[in-house]
């Protein structure tokens, strides 16, 4: 018999916790190798995330029913408390008394009476007491971590870099579900023609609302339609978009994508070029260049050469020059908290120098590989400003050949330059309830 879907839950959680696994790899190897009912792996994602995503809130709930503390508690029973509490306040369809019988259930299997005793009685409490008061926490900012779940010291370098307002909007909007959108292939089709494609699939759809290229998936699995699998369609965010659109790139061009698994902007920029010209794609992963392979045969896309290789070396190929290159850099990945919540509690405050430091190590590594008058895309899934902007003035002061290309705004909506500035666009989460998301476009003299 198939383990239950809480049990299921406990465990990929419990992986998260220790090993620091990824919570959407965890979670797409545990259905596809499971046997789980299609309705309980909706619940099953819905636990999982929403357990990672409101961590925090869920421990100050529970802090005041656990005698000792949440901290004292065994990891196991921990979590098994933060998911049943996470249903108990947050899911409205299921039933407070399931969730009890479940995780008592749980904890007499898993560990000794004593335990599960425990647990049915902090949970019994905590249906009787109702949810804990944020009003005793009189300092904002603590109160703003713990009631939108993220680590204190991003809160304050979030105030820090944008205000105390914004932040608290970017909080907000990273707790919200993200949008599923797609791309369309537009050497195979216009946005219209595929809107009627999807809709005769049975798939709600309707325009996207930040680019032009895009389509909002209502309803529908747009994986399982003809329309995605004849290669009509890449999934894709909205603001991801934007880039393949900042870069420019037209038919006959040589272009390179230095960071480009799973190949979603490699695909994007293949489809401007109209298939002709060369686009030269590289990751560091072996087993990505795998996913560029899948996502260009699916599109029917021939002008893409991908392979391994490391983008800090890459003036070492006897490769180029472009006419365009696009750096669509490792980060932090703040911008993308709705999606990968477990980045808000693996990722350090230490990690960004580091990560800083790559992104340069990419950019002066491309630098010489650019023709005269070319143009350098660096872009960012995060919102930090050391790894977006910052970034971008440390090249520019090495490179006194490159400078901001004001041309940016011309090639992307109206709507997206709210926060232009000078060659370079911030998407921030709450702007669009798209991914964040960071675009600088650098020209070679
Ligand atoms: C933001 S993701 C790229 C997403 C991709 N451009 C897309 O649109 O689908 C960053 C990628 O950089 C790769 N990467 C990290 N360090 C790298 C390096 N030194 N050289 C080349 N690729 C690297 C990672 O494996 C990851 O796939």
């Amino acid at each position: 018999m198939s383990k239950p879907v809480r049990e299921v839950a406990l465990d990929i959680l419990l992986q998260i916790e220790k090993n620091q696994a990824y919570s959407n790899l965890l979670l797409n190897q545990t259905v596809n190798r499971s046997k789980l009912d299609p309705r309980d792996v909706g619940l099953l994602t819905e636990i999982v995330y929403g357990t990672i995503q409101r961590r925090d809130t869920l421990d100050y709930f529970l802090q005041s029913f656990v005698k000792k503390g949440v901290n004292s508690l065994q990891d196991w029973v921990k979590v098994l408390l933060r998911l049943s509490v996470y249903q108990l306040v947050y899911l409205d369809r299921v039933p407070d008394r399931a969730v009890v019988h479940e995780a008592v259930t749980i904890a007499k299997k898993r560990g000794h009476k004593g335990i599960s005793g425990m647990v049915n009685g902090v949970l019994r409490s905590f249906v009787r007491e109702g949810v804990p008061s944020f009003d005793t926490i009189t300092d904002e900012t603590k109160r703003l971590a713990i009631e939108s779940s993220h680590p204190i010291w991003l809160i304050k370098r979030w105030i820090d870099q944008y205000g105390f307002e914004e932040t608290k909007k970017m909080c907000q909007s990273s707790l919200e579900p993200p949008n599923v959108t797609v791309r369309v292939n537009q050497i195979k089709a216009t946005v219209e023609e595929v809107i009627s494609l999807l809709g005769e699939e049975g798939l709600k759809v309707r325009k996207g609302d930040l680019s032009s290229d895009a389509i909002i998936i209502e309803s529908g699995n747009v994986f399982q339609t003809n329309t995605y699998k004849q290669g009509y369609v890449t999934v894709q965010d909205e603001s991801s978009m934007l880039v393949g659109r900042a870069i420019g790139a037209k038919p006959g061009m040589m272009v390179a994508d230095t960071c480009a698994a799973p190949g979603g902007k490699s695909t994007h920029i293949a489809e401007q070029m109209d298939d002709t010209g060369t686009l030269m794609s590289f990751d560091l992963h072996d087993h990505k260049v795998k996913l560029i392979h899948q996502q260009t045969s699916r599109l029917g896309l021939t002008c893409i050469t991908a392979e391994a290789g490391d983008a800090r070396n890459i003036h070492q190929k006897a490769i180029g020059p472009f006419d365009r290159i696009l750096v669509d850099a490792p980060c932090s990945g703040f911008g993308v908290i709705r999606r990968k919540p477990d980045i808000k509690w693996s990722k350090t405050e230490n990690d960004i120098k580091g990560i800083q430091s790559i992104q340069l190590e990419i950019l002066d590594a491309v630098a010489p590989l650019l023709k005269q008058g070319g143009t350098l895309i660096y872009s960012t899934c995060t919102v930090d400003k050391d790894e977006n902007e910052e970034s971008v003035a440390n090249f520019l002061a090495r490179h006194p050949e490159f400078q901001l290309d004001h041309t940016l705004k011309d090639r992307l909506p109206k709507k997206a330059l709210s926060r232009y500035q000078e060659g370079m666009i911030t998407i921030l989460p709450q702007d669009f309830q798209t991914d964040g998301f960071f675009i600088a476009s650098l020209v070679k003299q």
